[in-house]
């Protein structure tokens, strides 16, 4: 086990510095609520939980942009993709400014869809201090749809491809490079709802996936030594790790506050290894936290669950002693 956190999110004093950052659309999901996602994350008590570990936080506020209609699909299969870009602008231009200001940024979604904008942030980032970057996508779904292959035309079930140059060509450029980064810094957990177009597009990309079926073979334990490999150790100090955590990714039984739910999901304690595991690295620098749709949820469960598991991935612990 490490103790330190990854140097480029430490200020001198050694304290991670966090900022919250609300984005408050669901403009690219099949149902309205997501949008309440932030301020659900404000009621179950994020930062103060944050601040207990030591973690200094600031918090943007929910963010201003354009409305959340309930388009059709458009000439090229997509809903509402003009107010889409735009939220992703809004999330790509706060996340690599928290990044340059040596701040570590949490977004608060949202929708999926805003993952598009953070994580070409972080690749603009990494490809200006020659970082390595690593994005654990913990999601009961791969979205890698294409607007063309989309059943659903929801632009958050598309973040993936848009990320690896496949998506729509606007959604695709956010970072500055095409694609934004490489199918192989991706590594995708927890899926068991894949569409058939789909499963040819995660072979095509190469992507590193670990669905359920591998959860349940090989254990949360290996799988997260596998999905981490790259991550650990003192060989890979320049590594940034960014977590894609879509509220999903849990097991409905626990967590049911989410727009598209699929059963047999990971439980508690296997959420909770895996956030263990990613905080052992001392390498998490951004994080997305997405798809909590409070309309959905009962009496703020799901929220409630998400920050006792981000606590977990910001370092507590049964045994060892918080921050003073
Ligand atoms: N981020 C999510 N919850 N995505 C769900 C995507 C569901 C389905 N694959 C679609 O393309 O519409
Ligand atoms: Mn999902
Ligand atoms: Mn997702």
């Amino acid at each position: 086990m490490t103790m330190e956190h990854a140097s480029h999110t430490v200020a001198a004093t050694g304290q991670i510095q966090a900022t919250l950052i609300g984005l408050p659309t669901d403009v690219g999901a099949s149902r309205l609520g997501a949008a309440m996602g932030p301020d659900a994350l404000r009621v179950a008590q994020l930062a103060p939980a944050l601040q207990r570990l030591g973690v200094a936080v600031q918090d943007l506020g929910n963010l201003a942009g354009p409305p959340n209609p309930r388009g059709e699909r458009d000439a090229q299969g997509m809903r509402n993709l003009a107010e889409c870009l735009a939220w992703n602008r809004i999330a790509h231009d706060t996340v690599l400014q928290l990044l340059q200001q040596k701040r570590l940024p949490i977004l608060l979604g949202g929708d999926h869809t805003l993952a598009t904008g953070s994580i070409s942030a972080v690749a603009r980032h990494c490809r200006a201090t020659g970082k390595r970057l690593r994005v654990l996508w913990l999601d009961a779904h791969s979205d890698c749809n294409t607007p063309e292959s989309s059943p659903t035309g929801n632009l958050h079930g598309m973040p993936v491809s848009s990320l690896c140059g496949r998506g729509p060509k606007s959604l695709a450029a956010l970072s500055g490079a095409v694609p934004a980064l490489p199918a192989s810094a991706f590594c995708q957990i927890g899926l068991r709802s894949v569409d058939g177009s789909e499963k040819s597009m995660i072979r095509e990309l190469g992507l590193e996936v670990y669905d359920m079926r591998a959860i349940d073979e090989l254990g949360m334990r290996e799988v997260m030594r596998r999905a981490l490999a790259g991550v650990n150790g003192p060989q890979n100090s320049d590594v940034h790790l960014h977590l894609s955590f879509d509220v999903d990714f849990l097991d409905p039984d626990i967590a049911p506050g989410t727009g598209t739910p699929v059963r047999g999901g990971p439980n508690y304690r296997e959420a909770q290894l895996c956030m263990e595991m990613i905080a052992d690295t001392g390498r998490l620098a951004s994080l997305d936290i997405v798809e909590l749709n409070p309309a959905l949820d009962l009496r703020n469960q799901t929220a409630e669950l998400v920050v006792d598991l981000v606590q977990s991935l910001f370092g507590q612990s049964t045994l060892m002693r918080d921050a003073p």
